[in-house]
């Protein structure tokens, strides 16, 4: 690359801060990146309609099913955002359509993966409140609650990201869509750096309460068992497994998009940047993002391994072996109370 294209040109006569001299290289992306993104689509278009098919019948008697139905139609329209990337991405799509991504579907793709995450945090709350205070009722693990909760959630992110919407009002050009931060004007971009620290600080916070949540949910089933003096290493390993599966997969698909997510909107907003370094931050942030697009085929698992009435609804068989098992020892019942069989 020519050193004049190393050099990342800022001001424009509005003092908008912009790389618009930076060339955005987008070989990889065009590449590489639609395949993966058909693929999560594919994966994350089965793996949802069966989901939904499957909570269509389970009524929501309890908070973790009202919260997991949520997660389920976010996943779902993130789902459905992604073939509007995948053919902008691989330039099968007219440039118009990649305005239309920048102005809609990436605010909207975005919402849904804030949304999920915060209703996994919701989710793991739930359950430590659960393991706790299994008999107190504190005023989160009423079903209205959960329901206004989960609704305030959905809100809060749609006035979130809405001037993102509006503020992209610049007139778009085959170029200027190459990147979307290029159709904001000032207080768009403003807006869409306020965001997205925002967004880091929620990711955040949310992921520290919930190993703080998953320590002591592990702390107490591991007392339980000793108290019973039951060396089933087996099932406590399950247990154990079980504890951790959300933070695992939480923790996975969103930490490395998070880390990239900083210095790419640095690069997006700051005066200077050397151009080599925007384009690698870039291809960062999109294999990183397509990291946290997998959460739509991951969070069918959780459903699976979590949500026993789903297991039931899917498999069908073994319903009346399970409940057999339920609350002869009163490691099941912990274990019990950590999934969802319970309102
Ligand atoms: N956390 C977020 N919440 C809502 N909208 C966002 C968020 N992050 C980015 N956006 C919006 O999504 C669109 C695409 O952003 P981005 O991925 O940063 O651009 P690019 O595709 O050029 O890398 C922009 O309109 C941006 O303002």
């Amino acid at each position: 690359m020519g050193d004049f294209a190393n050099k990342s040109i800022v001001s424009n006569s509005s003092g908008v801060p912009s790389s618009a001299l930076c060339h955005r290289d987008t070989t990889v992306i065009q590449m590489v990146f639609p395949l993966l993104y058909t693929l999560v689509f594919l994966l994350g278009l089965v793996l949802n309609s069966l989901a939904f098919w499957a909570f269509f019948h389970i009524p929501s008697t309890s908070t973790f099913i009202v919260y997991l139905k949520n997660i389920l139609v976010s996943d779902f329209i993130m789902t459905l955002m992604l073939p509007l990337k995948i053919l902008t991405d691989s330039g099968l799509g007219p440039w118009q359509l990649k305005a239309f991504v920048c102005r809609f579907s990436a605010v909207v793709f975005y919402d849904t993966m804030y949304i999920s995450i915060v209703l996994l945090g919701l989710i793991a709350f739930d359950r430590f409140l659960k393991i706790v205070r299994p008999f107190g009722k504190f005023w989160v693990q009423n079903l209205t609650a959960a329901k206004i909760l989960a609704g305030l959630v959905w809100l809060f992110f749609f006035v979130l990201s809405l001037p993102n919407m509006i503020l992209s009002n610049k007139k778009a050009t085959p170029q200027s869509v190459k990147k979307c931060a290029s159709l904001k004007n000032y207080f768009g971009l403003k807006w869409h750096e306020a965001v997205n620290y925002i967004c880091q600080l929620i990711f955040w916070t949310v992921l520290i309460l919930m190993l703080l949540f998953y320590i002591i949910i592990a702390k107490k089933v591991y007392e339980s068992y000793i108290k019973t003096q039951k060396k089933d290493k087996k099932s406590k390993q399950r247990i154990k497994g079980k504890v951790f599966i959300i933070f695992t997969v939480f923790f996975l698909c969103f930490a490395p998009f998070h880390f990239s997510r900083v210095p790419y909107t640095l690069s997006q907003t700051t005066t200077q940047m050397d151009c080599r370094m925007q384009n690698q931050l870039f291809v960062a942030k999109e294999s990183t993002l397509w990291l946290a697009a997998t959460n739509v085929c991951m969070d069918p698992l959780i459903y699976m391994f979590l949500c026993k009435p789903f297991v039931e609804k899917v498999l069908c068989r073994r319903v009346k072996t399970f409940q057999k098992t339920v609350h002869t020892n009163p490691n099941t019942e912990l274990d019990t109370r950590m999934t969802a069989t319970e309102s």
